[in-house]
């Protein structure tokens, strides 16, 4: 059995980026990287543009006759002489011969002509040509994630289609007999499934849709034959269940028949002991242990890493913070544990009920307390280290 920060080094030197990259429209580009820079096809901005609704002024001084009004989205410039000023609205053109842009809250108008409280500096809002980005200047670089400014500030500059690194196809897999799908009627010794309805939902929430979803009965033969396709298929395997030591449990026999390079299994850690990593050819595989608590955990903490990777994401890791825990915890046992807890203003409560069983408590987590498997005693208000978790 190898240490949780052994089996995260082991993580990191096996997963990768993918080489394929897809042109999708921008629109479709939230949540993923750039595979290539964007260049700035233009000025932005395009042209001077007041920054102010108020008047635009031919000179520095403090009197001017209004002789025109322009508003946003006008073409034709009037021009403008010394002792003259045109009446101006934000994100319209500046006249090639104003100097300033003066707002309307500094001014006194009667009767046509303007009076400024003081005289304002050269180029007072006005934003100047490309102030923001140059055409041709790089907008974004490569590797960057697009998030919903990212994609904001790419329409700005014209752009309607990105090239990004390609999400993963991901095979879903539920394994064990016991288990039914929500809808129908329990019958003794039943079980609703519902670890697969858990990592689908997670990982659409961090924008991963290309998935498929199988669940096989503890059966050597079938889960062989489903393995196999799927990880044909696809690049990342996320089977659940089966891989513990049971009689029953034939995810580990089969994986070793279809020779999947194992990398680790077994994890020194609560919940989630029984956790295999492995790789064949490019495809990823991990089967994550059956309760659902330990499942949904192990996903965050190797999975999830795995997949923001491969699709080039920069930080493909949850954020790690450190906060104080509320109340003293003692640790039984030499796992490292990952616990369901609630953080707020930098205070981190361990929630009730953490049996890898259960799922109450993480559906009212909103991050993963880390005890190292050293640690055993933690008095309240002491530090400890925070996952957080959407
Ligand atoms: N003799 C030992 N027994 C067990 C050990 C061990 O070291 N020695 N490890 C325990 C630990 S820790 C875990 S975790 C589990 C993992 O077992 P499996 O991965 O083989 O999972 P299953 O036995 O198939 O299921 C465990 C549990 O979870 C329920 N389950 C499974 N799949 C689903 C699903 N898709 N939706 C909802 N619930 C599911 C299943 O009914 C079981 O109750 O092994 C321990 N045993
Ligand atoms: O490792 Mo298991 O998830 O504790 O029950």
């Amino acid at each position: 059995m190898i240490t949780v920060e052994k089996a995260l080094t082991l993580l990191e030197q096996n997963i990768f980026r993918t080489e394929r990259t897809v042109i999708i429209p921008l629109e479709k580009a939230l949540g993923h990287t750039l595979a290539t820079a964007i260049v700035s096809p233009i000025n932005m901005p395009p042209f001077r543009q007041s920054a102010m609704d108020g008047y635009a002024i031919a000179s520095l001084q403090k009197e001017f006759s209004v002789i025109g009004e322009i508003k946003a989205g006008d073409i034709d410039m009037p021009s403008i002489k010394a002792n003259e000023a045109v009446r101006i609205f934000t994100g319209a053109p500046v006249p090639d011969d104003a100097r300033a842009v003066v707002m309307q809250e500094k001014t006194d108008v009667s009767d046509g002509l303007i009076t400024l409280s003081e005289i304002p500096v050269a180029h007072a809002n006005i934003r100047t040509v490309g102030e923001q980005i140059e055409q041709g200047e790089i907008a974004l670089e490569k590797g960057t994630y697009l998030n919903a400014a990212g994609i904001g500030f790419l329409a700005t500059l014209g752009i309607t289609e990105v090239e990004v690194y390609q999400k993963p196809s991901i095979s879903i897999i539920a394994t064990g007999n016991e288990l039914i799908p929500p809808g129908n009627v329990l019958k003794f010794g039943q079980i609703y499934e519902s670890n697969s309805k858990a990592l689908i939902a997670a990982l659409q929430n961090f924008g991963f849709y290309d998935i498929e979803k199988t669940t096989v009965d503890d059966n050597f033969n079938t889960t062989i034959k489903v393995l196999e396709t799927a990880i044909i298929q696809n690049d990342i395997v996320i089977i659940s269940g089966g891989i513990s030591v049971g009689d029953y449990d034939f995810v580990g026999k089969a994986l070793n028949e279809l020779k999947v390079a194992e990398i680790f299994y077994k994890v020194k850690q609560k919940p989630g002991k029984p956790l295999f990593f492995g790789k064949k050819e490019n495809t990823l595989i991990f089967a994550l242990p059956g309760n659902p608590a330990a499942s949904l955990s192990c996903f965050y903490i190797y999975v999830l890493p795995a997949l923001l990777k491969f699709s080039g994401h920069p930080a493909h890791h949850l954020p790690r913070t450190k906060a104080r825990i509320s109340s003293a915890y003692t640790k039984k046992g030499d796992r490292g544990q990952f616990l369901k807890a609630k953080v707020s203003n930098g205070t981190v409560t361990i929630l009730d009920g953490q049996a890898s069983s259960m799922l109450r408590s993480f559906a009212l987590a909103n991050a993963l307390a880390y005890i190292p498997e050293d640690r055993f005693e933690i008095a309240k208000n002491q530090e400890i280290e925070i996952i957080q978790i959407p």
